[in-house]
């Protein structure tokens, strides 16, 4: 059965909704970056670029980076953008968009985030690399679909039963990221810290900070960095990952998120020049993506 015009939207030239593009505007290895911002920061180092677009807060940019094909897209902030940009990046490559039927043989993109966030660990400073071995989805997002077989109950229940978590919040997810992508990423040289992300699903409350209004919970952040399960803790703070391990191990992309702490919540900490930390990792991770 072909899928309706209502839940597959195209825009008049034949593009996919959100993301304004066709299947032959992108290539297998994508970068995500929130900041629209960032977009041209990554491929100011390209040797060419192809393809351009941009609307709302989903700018696109495809070409070359020392020979290989990569695009770069902003997703903005958010679980619930991820959910749109994902879902839109597959159809282009695992649907036809003029019979509207799931293609039989499926391509799987690669996914690499190269994002900031918040450090939990007063070890992780600013300023430091962060890969995330696992994203935990505090946000909801993950809920909408059947997660059982790559979720990992074992490190939530005990997350839920160390953090008293509140049962009117959405229950923890946890997906790890495709450890054969994250091979690429392997460097003697630089130091790239490991950790289980918390995704969440604001910037202030939802990660435990304060201006004017108090907190359900004052000692969630306390709660959430002493978590401990066989080799695990938690590390850090943001505000996709969780959805991009989630969807991208859904529909058989291989996804590995990329992180600068730019703030270390441990210490009050904040980088003096994060756009500093920023460009470092996009040209450690551009270097390692065409390997
Ligand atoms: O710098 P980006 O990639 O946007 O990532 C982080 O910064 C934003 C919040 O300031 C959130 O999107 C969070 O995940
Ligand atoms: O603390 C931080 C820093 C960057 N992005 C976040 O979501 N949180």
């Amino acid at each position: 059965m072909p899928i309706k015009e209502s839940e597959l939207i195209l825009n008049p030239d034949g593009s996919v909704y959100h993301l304004n593009l066709k299947p032959e505007n992108i290539a297998q290895t994508i970068i995500f970056v929130g900041d629209p911002d960032r977009v041209s920061k990554i491929t100011e180092h390209f040797d060419s670029i192809e393809f351009s677009t941009h609307k709302r807060e989903f700018k696109t940019e495809t070409g070359l980076y020392k020979g290989k094909r990569l695009s770069v897209i902003s997703t903005g902030i958010g679980a619930d953008n991820i959910d749109i940009v994902i879902n839109e990046l597959d159809a282009l490559v695992n649907i036809n968009l003029e019979t509207r039927k799931i293609n039989n043989d499926l391509v799987s993109l690669d996914i690499v985030r190269i994002g900031t966030s918040g450090s939990l660990q007063s070890d992780i400073p600013v300023n430091s690399f962060l890969m995330s071995s696992h994203g935990m989805d505090i946000n909801g997002m993950l809920h909408a679909y059947q997660t059982e077989h790559i979720s990992h109950p074992d490190i939530e229940d005990a997350f839920v039963a160390h953090s008293d978590w509140d049962k009117n919040k959405s229950t923890p997810v946890i997906v790890e990221k495709s450890n054969e992508l994250a091979e690429k990423f392997k460097d003697e040289n630089v130091k790239l810290h490991q950790g289980i992300t918390v995704t969440a699903n604001g910037f202030y409350g939802p990660q435990g900070r304060v201006l004017r209004l108090p907190l359900r919970d004052s000692e969630l952040n306390n709660k959430i960095d002493s978590f401990k399960f066989n080799d695990f803790r938690i590390t850090n703070l943001e505000m996709e990952t969780s959805a991009i391990y989630g969807l991208s191990k859904l529909l058989g992309h291989r996804a590995v998120s990329l992180n600068a702490i730019i703030a270390n919540r441990a210490n009050g900490t904040f980088s003096e020049n994060p756009e500093k930390i920023v460009n470092s990792l996009i040209q450690f991770s551009l270097d390692k993506i065409i390997v």
